[in-house]
């Protein structure tokens, strides 16, 4: 079945909502965001994340060093590598940590995905290229780009229940990721979270 992240929880009642439709990951956004968390406030939320969902770091540029220390400090599970990390980056942090790793393509066109899935990483998230920003950009990009991708990955981009299950029909990602489409006025929604989940696991 095709496995769900709910992105950019900032709040404890967000992990209550999450821990009761248990989605398979959560992201904390720790780059340049208005769904920044610290350090602190991730430390808080993932004690009190049901420990069936794995907390993935949500990363931008980041010193590496940093990124070693919040896996240390055993805040996420997965790290999510949004920006314009290259193979020496991501060798380095293979060499400290175990932990798996999910690389960011934002699709212009075709030749861009498997580039990138020839990176050493776990797998791929391929999310919309928009200029000057980074992520949670909450639209679609095309997705007859994608075809014969050589790593399994994470779609994203202006996901939500309405158009996930075609999402899911139509391009056969190993997760679904989802941030500005399970908000409300900029906070995330139990309703439209249940819904999404609910819609991916009736599939
Ligand atoms: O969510 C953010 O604010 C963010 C900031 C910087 C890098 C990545 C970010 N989130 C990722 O963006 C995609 C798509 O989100 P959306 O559903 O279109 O809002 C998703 O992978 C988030 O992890």
């Amino acid at each position: 079945m095709t496995k769900v992240k709910i992105c950019g929880l900032t709040r404890l009642e967000d992990i209550k909502a999450v821990n009761e439709v248990l989605p398979d990951y959560v992201g904390f956004v720790f780059a340049n965001s208005r769904r920044k968390v610290s350090l602190e406030t991730a430390i808080e939320l993932k004690k009190n994340l049901n420990s069936f969902i794995k907390a993935v770091g949500v990363f931008v540029n980041e010193e590496p060093e940093n990124i070693i220390r919040f896996c240390k400090e055993q805040v996420i599970d997965v790290i999510q590598l949004h920006g314009d990390e290259k193979e020496e980056y991501i060798l380095k942090l293979k060499q400290y940590l175990g932990n798996d790793i999910i690389k960011a393509v934002r699709v212009k066109e075709a030749a861009d995905i498997n580039k990138e899935a020839r990176l050493p990483c776990d797998y791929i998230l391929l999310d919309t290229y928009r200029e000057g920003q980074y992520g949670g950009s909450g639209t679609v990009f095309n997705w007859n780009l994608i075809s014969n991708v050589s790593k399994p990955f994470f779609l994203a981009g202006g996901i939500y229940s309405g158009n996930v299950l075609q999402a899911v029909k139509q391009c056969n990602p190993y997760c679904i990721d989802v941030s500005s489409g399970v908000e409300t006025d900029h906070f995330k929604d139990l309703g439209k979270i249940r819904d999404l989940i609910q819609k991916i696991r009736r599939t």
